[in-house]
């Protein structure tokens, strides 16, 4: 049976330094839930808090609903994989899947099918004998990932564990890896700051700075709806363009520098006329029609093909530098100095409030309660 974790305004301090600061959230049972974020913002400290390798200062981490702040790390039934495997370089592959079992003094015959089912699904039965200075990184991950897993942990705790393969290994294991976890169906918190790989790999994501959730959601919620500038920069890619606010009855207009001009019908109360606004737009949110229709003026300054699109880098007549994307079939090759007009989809673009920061689309929230 999956399990539910709570976590409830918990608190962690070196010192005087308090890295994680008040943070609550909810993992469901069975969810594939990733925790995301820059470098250094408590995501590793959070992790290890939810196994017991950190102490909880203030608030409370729940299982299933029962506290576990004071269960200790060997009680708590969960398995963890590491960045750097930590697998034993002595021991066979067969020898280093067993051994949790072997310490939970597991019987010989009981060791023996479940280390062969467990390696049957992370799919390296066939490298049972072989040590693991004989094996690949992914090989080798995949033997942390089965030694995490035989032990039928309540949860399972991943940190970084593809950031020492290559790209294309990489992506090759997120998907090995999110595809054992819809199998097992075990609940999964794992830690990034690879946002792709975040989108690829959950079912929710919460994303993080400094000790603080920005915002939980789906992938789809918080690639499109970011709740404020931080994630719609740090999830994808985003055009940042000011601009002012003008109320007409239900609708309001956002008035860009040059001229141009957008209605929307999708913002909240809390959009109010006349306002300074921030307007973060995906490169692929633009539409490129000739120089001199409506929109926002900008010349190529250069593009790159990538086959399926092509990415060309502009700067607008008011000084952006924008980065806007050319899906195959949408138009033809823009070279470098091309003057265009770029028109917004109103639908899809996002607007936040200058002073906060926050989001004024309609709906928009950041997922935390
Ligand atoms: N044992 C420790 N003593 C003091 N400060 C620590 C300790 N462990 C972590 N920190 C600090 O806590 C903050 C959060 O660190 P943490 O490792 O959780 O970040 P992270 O988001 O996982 O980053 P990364 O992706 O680089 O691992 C950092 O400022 C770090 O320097």
């Amino acid at each position: 049976m999956s399990v539910s974790i709570d976590i409830d305004h918990v608190v962690k301090r070196y010192g005087d330094n308090t890295v994680v600061k008040g943070l609550s959230l909810h993992v469901k049972p069975g969810e594939f839930f990733t925790l995301l974020g820059p470098s250094g913002c408590g995501k590793t400290t959070l992790l290890r808090m939810i196994i017991g390798f950190n102490s909880i200062e203030e608030g409370e981490i729940r299982l299933n609903g029962k506290r576990i702040n004071d269960v200790p790390v060997e009680k708590r039934n969960m398995g963890m994989v590491f960045q750097n495997y930590a697998i034993f370089p002595h021991m066979t592959v067969r020898d280093n899947v067993a051994f949790g079992l072997q310490m939970r003094g597991a019987g010989k015959g009981d060791i023996e099918k479940r280390v062969d089912d467990i390696l049957k699904i992370v799919k390296i039965d066939h490298l049972k004998d072989r040590m693991p200075a004989a094996l690949s990184g992914g090989q080798q991950q995949r033997v942390a990932l089965a030694r995490a897993i035989v032990i039928q942990p309540e949860v399972l705790l991943m940190d970084e564990p593809l950031s020492n393969l290559d790209a294309k290994l990489r992506v090759e294991m997120r998907n090995a890896i999110k595809k054992i976890q819809r199998h097992i169906h075990i609940t999964t918190v794992y830690v990034t700051h690879d946002q792709e790989e975040a989108l690829a790999v959950s079912d929710r994501i919460a994303v993080m700075n400094n000790g603080v959730i920005q915002q939980i959601g789906t992938p789809q919620n918080i690639y499109k709806r970011p709740f404020n500038t931080f994630v719609a920069g740090f999830i994808g890619l985003s055009n940042f363009l000011d601009a002012k606010l003008q109320k007409d009855g239900n609708a309001h207009t956002l008035h860009f520098k040059d001229g141009y001009n957008v209605t929307m019908d999708n913002l909240d109360e809390s959009a109010k006329d006349g306002e300074s606004v921030i307007v973060s737009v995906r490169p692929e949110e633009f539409s490129i029609v000739p120089a001199g229709e409506r929109g926002i003026s900008a010349v190529v300054e250069s593009s790159v093909f990538l086959g399926i699109a092509t990415h060309y880098f502009m700067k607008s007549d008011d000084g952006n530098n924008l980065e806007v994307i050319q899906y195959q079939g949408e138009g033809s090759y823009l070279p470098d100095g091309t003057a265009v007009s770029l028109q917004l989809k109103s639908g899809r673009i996002n607007v936040f409030h200058s002073d906060s920061a926050e989001t004024m689309i309609e709906g928009g929230h950041n997922g935390t309660n």
